[in-house]
């Protein structure tokens, strides 16, 4: 998989095509994109049943915490090697001591905390419970390294900000922001000058924006825990507009609205733990913020949408429903334009889905199975565009 990294101190866009061109040509990097690979390891005795979330965490890089464990080998000792298996189906019972459902092998590890300190507490347990050592899928870890300087992010969200072109000295609303990785990206290309306000209806989700703004020394944010739908200032209820939410309506240069979504493009994922109700919520909350956002918008403004998600309800069909409810509203190019184009079905013109990015993983393979190893002499652009997790742009004007 690819990923991108945000940078402060340097020119972003360069560094982010010099990174991106390095990858095209092959050349090997020391700090970059992580790769995954699939191992073949042997289990051991000793085993560990995690929920499908913390399976999907897994296999995205992270170790297991001890809240996510649902089952551990009766003799499970701290030092123990043990193999991690993901319930994909959801129903092992907490504490359990052996599991005979449904799992998938996500792994191995050394557990850092017993069975007995994980079960046998009244209070709740924190922190790793198993370090894993190899998991099925590696990548590298950027725990640590560069704080101060550099955030991870997937490539499809580098480019949302660049999509976005933030001029230094605007007024950008970020609409649903946390943890704050397009909010940093966005600060840094305005070289930290201008205003970014970051909003996020969780309170210690935004905590963690301030902490990344900190973090990175970017003073321009000012992170604000509200619902963004009600953040439009409304008359006559005599409310002064102040620093933070809600808003006096046209009073921002540029809107990012990446919007809670189902998450399907997530990747890699072995468990859809989403339920069909709550697949079908997300639309009428998106089309709530986007209403929202183009009260928000200044004429002549820019609005980005995004989602991690693929789905057309989502996604054209959001752009589509947004054109025709707001005829203020116009589709812009956008730049850089990486990915594909918009999937057809939510009756956008060709014209229109040509302007849409989207981001599909599961266009391109990258793994030749049965050669077991990367396609990396086929279209390299291709590959690196679909490598990525699935994820969808829109760039809008609001015409003047
Ligand atoms: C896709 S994530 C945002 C990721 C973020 N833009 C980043 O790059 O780090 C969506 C966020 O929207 C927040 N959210 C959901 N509904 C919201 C609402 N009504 N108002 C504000 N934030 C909301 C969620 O708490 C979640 O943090």
């Amino acid at each position: 998989m690819i990923a991108a990294l945000s940078v402060l101190g340097v020119q972003y866009s360069d560094l982010f095509i010099h990174f991106f061109n390095r990858f095209l040509n092959g050349l090997g990097l020391g700090l970059h994109f992580g790769f995954l690979f699939r191992r073949a390891q042997k289990q051991h005795s000793v085993q560990v049943i995690v929920g499908a979330q913390c399976g999907n965490a897994v296999l995205r890089g992270a170790h297991v915490y001890a809240a996510g464990i649902l089952s551990a080998s009766k003799w499970m000792k701290t030092g123990d090697e043990v193999s991690v298996f993901s319930d994909i189906e959801g129903k092992c019972r907490r504490g359990a001591v052996e599991f005979d459902g449904a799992k998938v092998f996500i792994g191995n590890g050394i557990a850092e905390l017993s069975r007995s300190d994980i079960f046998c507490t009244n209070s709740p347990i924190k922190g790793k419970g198993i370090r894993m050592t190899e998991p099925v899928y590696s990548s590298p870890s950027f725990d640590n390294m560069l704080p101060g300087n550099i955030f991870l992010q997937n490539l499809p969200s580098a480019v949302v900000s660049h999509v976005l072109s933030p001029q230094p000295g605007e007024r950008v609303l970020d609409m649903c922001a946390a943890p704050g990785g397009k909010t940093t990206h966005i600060a840094s290309l305005m070289n930290d000058e201008g205003e970014v306000i970051a909003v996020d209806k969780i309170a210690n989700k935004v905590e963690k924006i301030k902490h990344n703004a900190s973090l990175l020394q970017l003073k321009c944010i000012q992170a604000y825990c509200f619902n963004s739908i009600k953040a439009v200032l409304r008359e006559p209820k005599g409310l002064e507009p102040g620093l933070g939410p809600p808003f006096c309506p046209e009073s921002f240069d540029r809107i990012l609205l990446d919007a809670p979504c189902s998450g399907m493009g997530q990747r890699p994922s072995m468990a859809c733990p989403l339920s069909l109700k709550e697949l079908t919520s997300y639309q009428p909350l998106q089309r709530k913020l986007l209403s929202t956002a183009v009260e928000l918008l200044k004429p002549g403004g820019t609005l980005v949408y995004s989602t991690c998600t693929i789905t057309l309800a989502e996604n054209e069909e959001q752009v589509a429903w947004a054109l025709k409810t707001f005829p203020c509203l116009q589709l812009e190019v956008q730049e850089p334009h990486v990915g594909g184009e918009g999937m057809p079905g939510a009756g956008l013109s060709l014209d229109q889905l040509e302007l849409l990015q989207r981001f599909d993983p599961s266009a391109t393979e990258i793994f030749d199975v049965d050669a077991n190893k990367l396609k990396l002499d086929e279209d390299l652009v291709a590959v690196a565009n679909s490598d990525t997790i699935g994820f969808f742009i829109a760039k809008f004007l609001k015409k003047s």
